[in-house]
């Protein structure tokens, strides 16, 4: 807690900081800031000391790494050799592979630091074991985003580099799979939007931990409300800090039975709930206690008309509220030109790029302005006043009050 209060410009002090909490791995910003320019400095050294013909054969080829990792982790090596230091006949043996594709998949593994190998004194065939990257990919942690992301999305891809590009009109997944968007084709197959949740929740860590560390609620008592809040991960670390607040997810309905469960394993069942609907409808009549209203990774799955109907259906929600208390919408994204160095920046637009691929045409990252102009749009006064507040990690804060 002392290096929050110390570290915090926002003076953040959550009353409760839960054992292993994402929070406690947020390095203070000093560190943060010197890092993250260390990181740059030897990024852009690489990049001016790398000839322009290897750097064109790496972008080339630069899929050839995620399929490296995809295989591991498709076929399961990665959780087996979590469990101990193995040769990859044995792995293969066990896993029932072929032999020497495996060898040549965990070798390509070592010089891509996911795994590292262990010669062993008695032995002439060394053994491998993960190395702290390679353990991210276990299956409780990035798994099914390595799948997802390398699955119907790489297809995605290809439709909107060869098909969107040219025609415009549909999302990359839907110019790949016979014009059926994304949320419908998971709706029709459960195990991919149950994969998808899981993604999202492996990728929330880090920047809910830099949310919860950066961001300042009104009171500590209020109603988070996570709109499209998914398994309702970000909800359930939210509340595990602020031990009297309340929250809601809404969610589409098969993805708002799973957070309820979820809710439930974490023993927040009688602080939080997971309702079903269509954040394009009208909100239920309870989601006017909300007093934040958390959109995290959501406007940029959506071209500008749905986000203001999405804004609009906020504000309405508010207007039906019994008390005036302060309210607002808290927005967390990838947000153009407000990231702390050039990487985080490259990242966004891949990110856009990714929205491209994956969402109805004309998603995509927005700048402040961007989304300056959507909350003007959708009616909000205090669009003007909108206020950016740094995070510790590649997404920003926005926040406009209702
Ligand atoms: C990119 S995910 C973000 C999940 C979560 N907010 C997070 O930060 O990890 C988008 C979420 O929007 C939900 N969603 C999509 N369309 C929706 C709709 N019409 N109404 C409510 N939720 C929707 C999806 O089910 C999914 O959980």
């Amino acid at each position: 807690i002392l290096v929050l209060i110390a570290t915090s410009p926002n003076g953040v002090t959550p009353p409760h900081i839960p054992d292993g909490s994402f929070t406690g791995l947020i390095p203070p910003w000093p560190v943060f800031k010197v890092a993250v320019k260390i990181n740059s400095f030897f990024a852009t050294a690489a990049r001016v000391t790398t000839p322009p013909d290897v750097a064109a054969l790496e972008l080339a080829t630069a899929w050839w790494k995620s399929e490296v990792v995809y295989g591991l982790g498709y076929n399961g090596i990665f959780d087996l050799v979590a469990s101990r230091s193995m040769t990859c006949r044995d792995v293969a043996t066990e896993l029932d592979l072929q032999e020497f594709v495996v060898c040549q998949y965990m070798e390509a593994g070592v010089q891509l630091h996911v795994m590292e190998k262990n010669d062993s004194s008695d032995s002439t065939v060394p053994t491998y074991s993960l190395t702290p990257v390679g353990d991210m990919y276990l299956k409780d942690n990035l798994h099914s985003f390595l799948m997802m992301i390398n699955e119907e999305t790489r297809d995605a891809w290809r439709g909107a580099s060869t098909k969107v590009i040219k025609s415009g009109k549909v999302s990359g997944f839907q110019a790949s799979f016979g014009g059926k968007d994304f949320w419908t084709y998971n709706n029709d197959h459960p195990e991919k939007g149950a994969q998808f949740d899981r993604a999202m929740k492996s990728l929330g860590g880090g920047p809910t931990g830099a949310m919860i560390s950066d961001w300042k609620p009104s009171r500590e008592d209020i109603m988070f409300c996570d709109i499209g809040g998914g398994l309702g991960h970000v909800l359930a670390h939210v509340l595990e800090h602020y031990p009297h607040m309340k929250g809601m997810v809404l969610d589409q309905p098969e993805s708002a039975k799973r957070a309820n469960e979820y809710l439930k394993e974490r023993g927040l069942s009688n602080r939080a709930e997971a309702v079903g609907g269509s954040f394009f409808d009208p909100f239920p009549e309870k989601f006017s206690e909300c007093d934040v209203y958390h959109i995290r990774y959501i406007i940029h799955d959506w071209p500008d008309a749905e986000n203001v109907l999405l804004l609009k259906n906020i504000k309405e929600s508010v207007a039906s509220a019994p008390t005036n208390s302060k309210k607002s919408v808290a927005v967390v994204d990838q947000v153009i030109d407000t990231g702390a160095s050039p990487a985080m920046e490259q990242s966004k637009r891949l990110m856009s790029i990714n929205m491209v691929a994956s969402n109805p045409y004309g998603s995509r990252e927005r700048t402040v302005s961007e989304h300056e102009e959507l909350f003007t749009a959708a009616g909000f006064s205090g669009a003007k006043d909108i206020k950016v507040t740094s995070l510790r990690t590649i997404q920003t804060l926005l926040e406009v009050e209702i």
